[in-house]
């Protein structure tokens, strides 16, 4: 198989070269045992193109380019170059934004006006951020310990940083992550989700292009099991992090631990709940709320797919809710998410369809819950899933428990403050919140009682890439984006000195 092919997306009326090798010392070559994966699309189910998968030894062929790059060249890179570099990326990436964006839709569905080139904006403003960051941020400590002593501390790069995304948002995903690892000062081997590798592939060819030398950023493409496991355990990688589902995340720090006890950033599932009193601004709530959920899918790890609504507001949100949500989130008319009237896309695969569809089944056969489909099922080859809600759901709900990564809420009611907060933190999941009132008493009390990485009180899911992110309980550890996007590829060193005379 050749290591390009060209794509043609005649929605745009582009047709483009798309790599399809591992990205190894900044070329691309062909996996050692020519393994490829078919990429689809989602919309259509139908094969975009394959692309080589990265077998163990190319895992290690990967890490020992990252490591000469990172012990021969990277470590003697000062900051200020290393932010040039990062800058130069930025540039390329507002000049490849439209095509970047176009990749994105044709490999993940996700619409291309009100969501690829909403990604494409957010990666390049945290480029920005960490191009300017990489020179300012590092910086240790000078501690005076006596007349004759003083000690200093450092910030340390690890040195080769693994790192494993998934394909909800493909390049967001590799961006959160290479460009703080790279600001920091590490070499990178990072892995795209096997259904969404080609916008990462097609962005490595810029990565040469900004000036970082070869070995610097690697792309991995291949199956979870098999690239992704041999990262998580390789000897030669100084950290791990990845950004997937919780039961994943639990195999890569399992594996970390027992390789070489790699550092590891988690960033997991979630299960976020939105809290609207009876003093919310309803219209506020529903603007925020049916976008926290049906934007992107559903398929976003701080969708706020659990909805709990105060008694006295419960008839009149609902009403409001399915309104809004019938109006603003459809799958568009023409079934196709480079549509401008496009706003819900299929979902990933035919496996998450199965396993939404599951889940949609379940809550009416098995539970007999009461459910209401914002937009009607469609007849297409597309994994196309109407926006659904499943209202009067109790807490011990399946529905109200489990992830389930697509366009599907559920609604529950409650009487005072005491009883939102214990439904909120009734779950496994931390990652974030939402509280709608108008009451700052109570706005500041929910997001001191909330156990989550992530509280928006009078909005939700409007991230900010200087702001930090992750979760807490089985959602994750560690933070990303903001001056913590910095820290988590950097490690203390404290350095004594002794100027005393014996
Ligand atoms: N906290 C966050 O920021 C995010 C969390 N997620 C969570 O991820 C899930 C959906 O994404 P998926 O891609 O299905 O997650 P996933 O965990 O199946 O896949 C994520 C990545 O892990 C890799 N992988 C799979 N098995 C692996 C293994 N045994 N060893 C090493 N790597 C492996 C996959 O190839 C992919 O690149 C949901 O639970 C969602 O909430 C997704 C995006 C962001
Ligand atoms: N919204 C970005 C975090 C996620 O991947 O879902």
């Amino acid at each position: 198989m050749s290591l390009f092919t060209d794509i043609s997306i005649p929605q745009l009326n582009i047709t483009y070269k798309q790599p399809l090798g591992l990205y190894i010392n900044n070329e691309f070559v062909a996996s050692s045992d020519h393994k490829q994966i078919e990429t689809v699309n989602p919309a259509t189910n139908t094969v975009i193109t394959s692309f080589y998968a990265a077998s163990d030894a190319d895992v290690n062929t990967a890490v020992t380019a990252a490591r000469q790059a990172y012990e021969q060249v990277w470590s003697k890179t000062s900051a200020e170059h290393r932010g040039r570099l990062l800058h130069n990326l930025g540039q390329l990436i507002v000049e490849n934004k439209e095509l970047l964006a176009a990749i994105e839709t044709l490999d993940s569905g996700k619409p291309y006006y009100t969501n690829a080139l909403a990604d494409l904006d957010q990666i390049s403003q945290l480029t920005t951020y960490y191009a300017g960051a990489a020179d300012k941020y590092n910086k240790g400590q000078m501690i005076p310990i006596s007349h004759e002593k003083y000690a200093y501390t450092v910030r340390s790069p690890y040195g080769v940083v693994a790192q494993i995304v998934p394909w909800n948002y493909p390049l967001a995903m590799a961006s959160w992550k290479i460009q703080g690892a790279l600001a920091a000062g590490n070499t990178i081997v990072i892995k795209p989700a096997e259904n969404t590798s080609l916008s990462l592939l097609y962005f490595a060819q810029l990565i040469e292009k900004a000036g970082f030398p070869p070995g610097v950023v690697n792309v991995l493409p291949g199956l979870g099991a098999v690239t992704g496991s041999s990262l998580a355990s390789h000897t030669d990688v100084d950290k791990i992090a990845f950004t997937g589902s919780t039961a994943v995340g639990q195999k890569i720090m399992a594996l970390a631990a027992t390789s070489n006890l790699k550092a590891v950033t988690l960033e997991c599932g979630g299960k976020s709940p939105a809290v609207i009193f009876d003093d919310a601004n309803l219209d506020e709530a529903v603007k925020w709320t049916t976008a926290g959920i049906f934007y992107n899918s559903g398929q976003n790890c701080t969708a706020n797919s659990r909805l709990l609504v105060h008694e006295s507001v419960y008839d009149e949100f609902l009403e409001k809710f399915t309104k809004y949500a019938q109006e603003e989130w459809k799958f568009g008319s023409s079934l196709d998410p480079f549509d401008e009237s496009c706003t819900v896309g299929p979902v990933i695969s035919k496996a998450q369809y199965d396993r939404i569809q599951g889940y949609i089944e379940h809550g009416k056969s098995q539970e007999k819950l009461s459910s209401k489909e914002i937009g009607s099922p469609v007849e297409s080859e597309g994994f196309f899933i109407p926006p659904t809600i499943f209202i009067d759901v109790t807490a011990e709900s399946k529905l109200a428990q489990e992830e389930i990564f697509g366009p599907v809420a559920v609604v529950l009611k409650f009487k005072d403050y005491d009883e939102a907060i214990a439904l909120a933190n009734n779950n496994a999941y931390g990652l974030a919140s939402a509280v709608f009132t108008e009451d700052i008493r109570k706005a500041n009390f929910f997001a001191r009682d909330i156990r989550a990485g992530t509280v928006w009180i009078n909005s939700s899911n409007d991230e900010e890439i200087s702001v930090p992110f992750g979760g807490f309980k089985m959602s994750g550890i560690g933070r990303e984006l903001g001056e913590s996007g910095l820290e988590a590829y950097t490690q203390t060193k404290a350095v004594h000195v002794n100027i005393s005379k014996l």
